[in-house]
């Protein structure tokens, strides 16, 4: 049984449509990254994920059952983007009080994840950073080993130490066989974490791809310096290019073509002095997607 199970979700704000039509399976033991822009829908979905909002068409089955039933939630973990904890208890007030909540569990849970995200659990939360009350949130999401963790934009404010570590979390809790809903709008996590990665846009998921897949596709970024008369459209013209800035001397592009192709097309017009190639960020993979789709 797949643990997220969406079909033509939709979901509108008055006559605004937040969320349109979306399907979308999660797999057990999956790491899923939904990444998209800012009001992109992240949240809706996830909201409607929790059962916190009901859809205006479609369904959603979370762990086989209506989100909206509560008995599954011990089976969850969740950290919403807008973490609200209680200002005046500490860390290790906050954390027994939610295990207590979900029935209780075992003192060397919280520990070891406190160790391991570096968390300081005696301090009142509301004195905290916020990246060090994220990490309580993110505790509180793992402790009881869900089968699911839904995660918002989970990384915010947490300095690369304890991004690895946390990634690290995410990562046993697939390999046990459980399964994580990450919601980001950077990209660089997703492709560090995620198996599959589901891109939502207006609303809409745009594309579905194995992150595997999306390295295999990765554009290059060229760099060629060049004597003679260059212009954009002698380039544009190669299949696979994009993003091309031409300056004199000098061109910029990415590229995902033929590249003997390309080079031939700079010979037929200029002199090639010298060439850097360099793997282009995924980001503008992502960037050409919701262009190539606008
Ligand atoms: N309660 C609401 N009433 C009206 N419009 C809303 C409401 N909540 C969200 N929206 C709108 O729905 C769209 C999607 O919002 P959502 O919060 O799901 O985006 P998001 O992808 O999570 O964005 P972000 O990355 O900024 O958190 C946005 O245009 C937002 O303004």
């Amino acid at each position: 049984m797949n643990p997220i199970v969406a079909r033509s979700l939709s979901k509108n704000y008055g006559r605004f449509p937040a969320l349109k039509d979306l399907d979308l399976d999660v797999a057990p033991g999956e790491v899923f990254g939904f990444l998209g822009p800012n009001g992109a829908g992240k949240s809706t979905t996830i909201r409607l994920l929790l059962g916190e909002l009901n859809p205006t068409a479609g369904s959603a089955a979370v762990l086989g059952a209506d989100p909206r039933r509560v008995e599954h939630r011990r089976r969850l973990g969740y950290l919403p983007a807008d973490l609200a904890l209680w200002p005046a208890m500490t860390g290790a007030q906050t954390l027994a009080f939610l295990a207590n909540l979900r029935g209780g569990l075992g003192r060397g849970e919280i520990e070891s994840l406190a160790e391991r995200l570096d968390a300081d659990l005696t301090k009142r939360v509301g004195e905290l950073s916020s990246g060090n009350r994220q990490k309580i949130g993110l505790i509180s999401a793992f402790m009881h080993r869900p089968d699911l963790l839904i995660l918002d934009e989970p990384s915010a404010g947490l300095d690369p130490l304890v991004q690895h570590e946390f990634w690290a979390m995410m990562r046993e809790a697939a390999d046990e066989g459980r399964s994580v809903f990450l919601s980001s709008h950077t990209l660089s996590e997703v492709e560090r974490v995620a198996d599959r990665v589901g891109i939502i846009r207006r609303g809409e998921l745009i594309a579905v791809e194995e992150v595997a897949a999306l390295r295999h596709k990765r554009m290059r970024h060229l760099e060629l310096e060049v004597d003679g008369a260059i212009t954009a459209d002698a380039l544009a013209a190669v299949d696979g290019v994009r993003d091309l800035v031409v300056m004199p001397g000098r061109v910029e592009l990415n590229f995902d073509g033929d590249m003997s192709a390309l080079l031939a097309a700079v010979a037929a017009v200029a002199t090639l002095r010298d060439i850097h190639t360099s793997e282009a960020e995924l980001e503008d993979i992502f960037l050409t997607y919701y262009r190539d789709e606008s």
